[in-house]
């Protein structure tokens, strides 16, 4: 009964509004109906004082999550005054310690310079009703921020500014740094075309093994770049540098990335090119890269064929065909990676300095490759790889920072006969690393140095070997153009 008289109730409020809404159509020109709206705007208002912002987590086309919204959430993190009923758990730094965030649909009372606020955590439930486990876009987070309009200035002027730069702050304190690889097999639901995991490489320049003067040239340069924001902006300049790493395998290229990477406390973004379809979402890709972060592509050669790819792959089918061999299957994946992705040089070249690379800012990009020689001189050019770094054989310094490292040794009698050998042949940190290595529990160092001491007189034989072959068969051309005069 008492229902039925709700219903009646709400069915005559409402039949009520619709009449008087089309008595207001119907009587007042449209020139008048702003004004008046207009007026009621105003008549409310005096009813209701306070203002309310609203940061929604995505905003129109922005594509990834909103800076104010993620710097509001760091902020209510960071204050401990506010007491929200209901807390969010997120495990952070692999899931090594947690952090509490202000749950969904939650309401709370802030201060700034005796000012109150008030703090909603909003969620709107999707408008369609389908079951499902995943996230659905309707589903939109945001935050609201109400104050009484009298203090509007202060809370729109410095208060906006002072939760931006205090999220920033708690965010860097607290920021699992991460690896990014981008994501080919993206789903529909997924928003982001990268995925990752905890960065947690332990390499650093002081177990880097290199010529220190030139690893204290490159720690330098990094801490330039890391406070040369004002500088960049000076020279009107786009705040990214690259690095381009060439040397032989196992020289200690991808461990300089990750010393770089934790030297500078930078995410890093681990950029496979064969499987970017095209320029268009290469664009998307670096969009999506946050500040602080080193942008990476491995083995830049072989990642594409920038140089030419319908003459290279030309050649391959023609090459087929002329030694009537079959090319084996992973060369032939490779190359089938190579014509799926559409990616152009200058598609690159537009990611690295072109309008686009000034999106975001603080970015290192760093390419690596065995063979410089093998690169388009425009993709390595200066300003574009501003450093060009050789990872080098091993040298008597490199030695020493890996016995320091493997064995814990500063000095031994040894070392002169190794500077010697070093000094004579081509062994990489990683060969040397290998050798110096303990292989069993208590192994002692005199092994170590031994084993490393016998890699190298093999290296020396094989090289030698390789010398005299190399003069015989020269020898060997010599008589045969003599012989044919
Ligand atoms: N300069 C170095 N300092 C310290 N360790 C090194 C150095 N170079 C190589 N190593 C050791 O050798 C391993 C292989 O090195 P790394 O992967 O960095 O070589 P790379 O130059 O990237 O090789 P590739 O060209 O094959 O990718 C590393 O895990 C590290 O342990
Ligand atoms: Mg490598």
């Amino acid at each position: 009964m008492a229902m039925m008289k709700l219903w009646t109730q709400i069915g005559s409020i409402t039949a009520t509004i619709m009449f008087i809404w089309a008595i207001f159509q119907h009587y007042f020109p449209y020139q008048f109906r702003s004004s008046i709206i207009r007026f009621f705007d105003k008549f409310l208002s005096s009813l209701y004082p306070y203002i309310t912002v609203t940061f929604p987590e995505y905003t129109g086309e922005l594509i990834g999550r909103s800076e104010a919204f993620i710097a509001i959430q760091n902020y209510l993190r960071s204050r401990t005054s506010i007491r929200p009923n209901r807390l969010r758990a997120e495990a952070v730094q692999d899931a090594k310690s947690l952090l509490l965030t202000m749950d969904d649909n939650q309401e709370v009372v802030d201060k700034f310079h005796g000012v109150t606020i008030w703090w909603a955590s909003c969620k709107t439930t999707p408008t369609n009703h389908t079951i499902s486990i995943r996230p659905t876009f309707d589903e939109k987070r945001f935050y609201s921020l109400t104050f009484h309009r009298r203090n509007r200035d202060i809370i729109l002027g410095s208060f906006i500014n002072h939760i931006m730069e205090q999220g920033k702050a708690v965010e860097v304190r607290n920021r699992q740094r991460k690896l990014y690889m981008n994501n080919p097999d993206k789903e529909w639901w997924h928003r982001s075309n990268w995925i990752h995991v905890p960065f947690e490489h332990p390499a650093n320049f002081r177990t880097l093994a290199m010529d220190s003067k030139k690893k204290q040239e490159i720690i330098n340069d990094l801490v330039k770049f890391k406070n040369g924001k004002e500088y960049y902006e000076k020279v009107g300049k786009a705040w990214k540098r690259g690095y381009l790493l060439y040397g032989p395998p196992g020289t200690g290229k991808s461990t300089m990335i990750a010393s770089m990477a934790n030297f500078m406390e930078y995410d890093v973004y681990d950029l496979e090119l064969t499987c970017v379809k095209d320029n268009t979402e290469l664009k998307k890709l670096l969009i999506e890269i946050s500040n602080k972060s080193i942008i990476v592509v491995e083995d830049i050669d072989c990642s594409l064929d920038l140089t030419g790819q319908r003459k290279k792959k030309k050649k391959t089918e023609e090459e087929e065909e002329e030694t009537g061999e079959k090319m084996k299957e992973p060369v032939k994946k490779d190359v089938e990676d190579k014509k799926q992705s559409k990616v152009t040089l200058s598609g690159l070249l537009n990611v690295i300095d072109g309008i686009w690379s000034a999106c975001g800012g603080e970015r290192l990009i760093v390419f690596t490759t065995n063979h410089k020689e093998e690169l388009e001189e425009a993709l390595i050019r200066r300003g574009r790889m501003d450093r060009h770094i050789e990872m080098s054989y091993c040298g008597f310094e490199a030695f020493r920072v890996l016995a320091t490292n493997y064995l814990d040794v500063a000095w031994d009698d040894s070392y002169d006969k190794i500077k010697e050998m070093l000094e004579e042949t081509e062994m990489t940190p990683a060969d040397v690393a290998e050798n110096l290595m303990p292989k069993y529990e208590g192994e002692k160092t005199e092994e170590c140095f031994k084993r490393l001491i016998g890699a190298l007189e093999s290296v020396k034989e094989e090289r030698v070997n390789r010398m005299i072959e190399a003069i015989a068969s020269g020898e060997e051309e010599l008589e045969k153009a003599k012989a044919k005069g």
